[in-house]
């Protein structure tokens, strides 16, 4: 059967972007989509997204999202973006989304190829030292070190994924981060599911920020995240200790090709 798709990418993390609302793409076929995100035998991308019809009333669509993995996963900060800006291409939207993805309700803003996406809230921090560990809809081990453009992240990020404190537990996303003036942070994030630095992770850089400030790093509630595939920035509303709310990650999101392929 042949597919039509398109290829999206936000701060050069990369979808591949499917119109299920016909549900013409089985959803468990764990073999076809890590085919469709290979680099080398199908269209390359660290993860891919379905648009689908929406089950909550009000809702204008629905997100499912799976790593190159193959596997279906937990929330994509930057492919919730993409999937925004692909359901305006499609018409689905006008310039304001409300959908809801693995992670509960979203709602999200799009103009002139930016795109801001409402996070789930924040309800615990945990730190250690120099690291600490939250949920953005995905799970983040976030650590604050210096030169981090000289890391092997991809070494270095696999060793704590698959340490004990995390492979028996659904394993972790890893974030290196270093503070550049206030407000201002450079990351690197080895993904879990791609098992590979990609050269941007939008829950990754959302956690980053919610974690630079609950760490006493910067006072600031908008933070700008400058990562390997670009820029984005997030903001946020400090409740009590740990707990954070109003959070908005905003960034570019590009459709880049679009195609058919036989599946
Ligand atoms: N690989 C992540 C999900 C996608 C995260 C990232 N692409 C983002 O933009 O949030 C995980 O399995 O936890």
């Amino acid at each position: 059967m042949k597919i039509q798709f398109y290829k999206y990418q936000g701060t050069g993390n990369d979808f591949v972007m499917i119109d299920n609302r016909q549900e013409l793409l089985s959803k468990k076929d764990t073999k076809i989509v890590k085919r469709l995100c290979d680099r080398k035998f199908g269209i390359g991308a660290d993860g891919l997204i379905l648009l689908e019809n929406p089950d909550a009333e009000g809702d204008d669509f629905k997100m499912l999202y799976f790593n190159s993995d193959g596997n279906e996963s937990s929330m994509c900060g930057n492919g919730g973006r993409c999937l925004v800006a692909f359901a305006k291409f499609l018409g689905v939207i006008e310039d304001e989304a409300v959908f809801t993805a693995v992670d509960g309700p979203h709602k999200a803003t799009v103009s002139d190829g930016m795109v801001s996406l409402q996070m789930q809230n924040v309800e615990e921090i945990r730190k250690f030292g120099n690291v600490c560990f939250l949920n953005t809809g995905s799970p983040h081990h976030v650590v604050f070190t210096k030169n981090v453009k000289d890391l092997k992240v991809k070494e270095e990020g696999a060793a704590i994924r698959y340490s004990d404190v995390y492979m028996n537990n659904g394993g972790t996303n890893v974030n290196f981060v270093e503070a550049e003036e206030n407000d201002t942070f450079l990351v690197r994030t080895y993904e879990r599911g791609v098992e590979d630095e990609t050269l941007s992770c939008g829950t990754g850089v959302t956690a980053v920020a919610i974690a630079a400030n609950a760490s006493g790093r910067t006072n600031g509630n908008t933070i700008r995240l400058i990562v390997p595939g670009g820029e984005l920035s997030v903001s946020f509303e400090k409740k009590e200790e740990g707990q954070y709310e109003n959070i908005w990650l905003t960034g570019p999101a590009e459709q880049v090709f679009k195609g058919e392929i036989e599946c």
